[in-house]
């Protein structure tokens, strides 16, 4: 569960978050908007990367300020560069060093590291440099470090980018099996489609929160 009351979040003056308050118990949660509306910052205040200037967020009964460590070991963050992600220099070295404080043998690591690159059609890169997957497959490689780990939420930002159609519709179908909550950003509406709700930012205030269908034709009206 992911509570926000009355949140604001300031940059120096600018105001990119305006009297956030909601519950998200919903499995499959989508954010839109327009460039800029705060739909990043709104992912980021779930795990703590941001926090509210004022009022407050809770995730998993945990308040972000004070168990920002806590709760990303249970929150995985995919980012929308998964350039920013890669940190190994191999394929499976990026998605075994996820594993890195886990107490596993080294048995463990291979197995479900060679298990979740299988799952994602990235096998045959293991052993290959990370930096010279395409976009998408890089893409895929940041989904696959974040789900090792087995979060008990998932947030991801702009995870079909850079996908083309057949592994877009990969990661829908993964959104639609896996048994965690998702809260995905995306401007790929067509993902949203049998979400269980959908809220519109524009200009850091929730201007709708919907079913996908309401929630996109209030967007595509005020996009017009
Ligand atoms: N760390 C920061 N310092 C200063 N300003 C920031 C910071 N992070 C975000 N902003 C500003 O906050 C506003 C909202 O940014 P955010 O990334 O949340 O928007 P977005 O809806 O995700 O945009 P996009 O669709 O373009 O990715 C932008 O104007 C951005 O420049």
């Amino acid at each position: 569960m992911i509570e926000m009351t009355d949140v604001n979040v300031r940059f120096g003056q600018r105001e990119v978050l305006r009297g956030v308050t909601l519950s998200l118990p919903e499995r499959r949660v989508g954010v839109i908007g327009a460039n800029g509306s705060g739909k990043s910052t709104f992912a980021r205040l779930v795990n703590g990367l941001a926090l509210p200037s004022s009022g407050d967020v809770t995730v998993l009964g945990l308040d972000t300020r004070r168990h920002a460590a806590r709760i990303r070991r249970r929150v995985g963050f995919l980012f929308s560069d998964p350039d920013a992600q890669i940190v190994m220099p191999t394929v499976a070295e990026d998605v075994a060093f996820s594993l890195r404080r886990k107490k596993l043998s080294r048995e463990e690591v291979d197995g479900r590291v060679r298990g979740v690159l299988t799952r994602y059609g990235l096998a045959e890169h293991a052993d290959h440099p990370a930096h010279h997957l395409s976009g998408g497959q890089k893409q895929l490689l940041a989904l696959c470090s974040v789900l090792v780990l087995e979060p008990d939420i998932l947030i991801m930002d702009e995870p079909t980018t850079l996908l083309d159609l057949r592994h877009s519709r990969q990661v829908a179908d993964l959104l639609r099996s896996m048994p965690q909550q998702v809260v995905v950003v995306t401007h790929d509406l067509a993902l949203l489609e049998d979400f269980d709700r959908v809220l519109v930012l524009d200009e850091g205030r929730i201007v709708a929160d919907a079913e996908p269908e309401a929630a996109i034709d209030h967007y595509r009206k005020i996009m017009s």
